[in-house]
């Protein structure tokens, strides 16, 4: 039987701040992939967007970043990758993508297994059996918004659902991601490369509705890692009156 194929989940997002519902994200993912066969989940990655983003109550990336290192404290296999939110300007999800698959391979270039044969290692480096592949980590309301006019470009969506994949976490209060693929046709085409995981305990866990609580003074302990919430706390991050500035 084939060795599985070796993934790594990239997560891109605002973070704003980080729940625990990303977290989990990676979690319901590893598990469902690994369950397959077909892949092993080696590493998982979040990369915050930049601050050019322009969202509205969008912190620092600096803040944000603090926070995500102190929620992966429990963590032995998600990483922070601050390199997008270093970029000068924003940048599409394509080209992050692309940064980590060159980074991933570099990295396996340069230390390969003992066990890759050194003709595989000098071929391109795809062609590698054990080199690790990036897919794209996201919700249901991020599949959906494929569809918002102007957001993506189609080629970008194309190469990021052939080339790349998705592992796509269904969401409270978002499309089924099911019926949103078979309205599409470049998704139905690709559909083997994405990837549907069911969260059967269904939850409205969303950054703005933590920034919701915190700007009416409620508790979101429990929903946010302790850390993050002493954080923001130390910081005074979210509160209405720097929300309203
Ligand atoms: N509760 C959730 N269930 C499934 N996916 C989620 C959930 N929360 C966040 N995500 C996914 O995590 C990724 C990063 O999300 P992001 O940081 O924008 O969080 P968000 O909660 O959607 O933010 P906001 O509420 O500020 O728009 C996206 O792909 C998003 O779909
Ligand atoms: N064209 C694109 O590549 C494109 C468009 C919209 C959002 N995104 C990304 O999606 C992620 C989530 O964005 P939101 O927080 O707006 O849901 C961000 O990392 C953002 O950079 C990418």
């Amino acid at each position: 039987m084939a060795l599985p194929q070796k993934v790594v989940l990239l997560c891109c997002g605002s973070f704003n701040p980080i729940t625990n519902m990303h977290l989990r994200m990676f979690e319901l993912a590893r598990d469902a992939l690994d369950a397959t066969g077909r892949y092993k989940v080696v590493g998982g990655i979040i990369s915050p967007v930049n601050d050019a983003y322009t969202k509205p109550s969008l912190v620092s990336a600096k803040h944000r970043s603090t926070m995500i290192r102190l929620a992966l404290q429990t963590s032995d296999w998600i990483k922070l990758d601050t390199w997008e939110s270093e970029q000068e300007s924003w940048l599409e999800t394509l080209k992050v993508l692309k940064h980590h698959r060159e980074s991933i391979e570099s990295a396996f270039n340069a230390n390969p297994p003992p066990d890759t044969p050194t003709k595989k290692r000098k071929l391109n480096s795809n062609m590698s059996p054990g080199m690790p592949r990036i897919k794209l980590l996201c919700g249901a309301d991020l599949l959906s918004s494929f569809a918002e006019p102007g957001l993506w470009k189609d080629q970008d969506i194309e190469e990021i659902v052939g080339k790349y994949g998705i592992v796509c976490i269904t969401r409270a209060n978002a499309v089924n991601p099911e019926n949103f693929i078979y309205d599409s046709d470049v998704l139905t085409l690709h559909r083997e490369n994405i990837h549907i995981v069911t969260e059967w305990i269904h939850n409205e866990i969303s950054s703005t509705k933590i920034r919701r609580a915190l700007s009416r003074s409620k508790s979101i302990k429990y929903l946010v890692q302790d850390p993050v919430i002493e954080y923001i706390k130390e910081n005074r991050l979210y509160s209405k009156s720097t929300l309203d500035k």
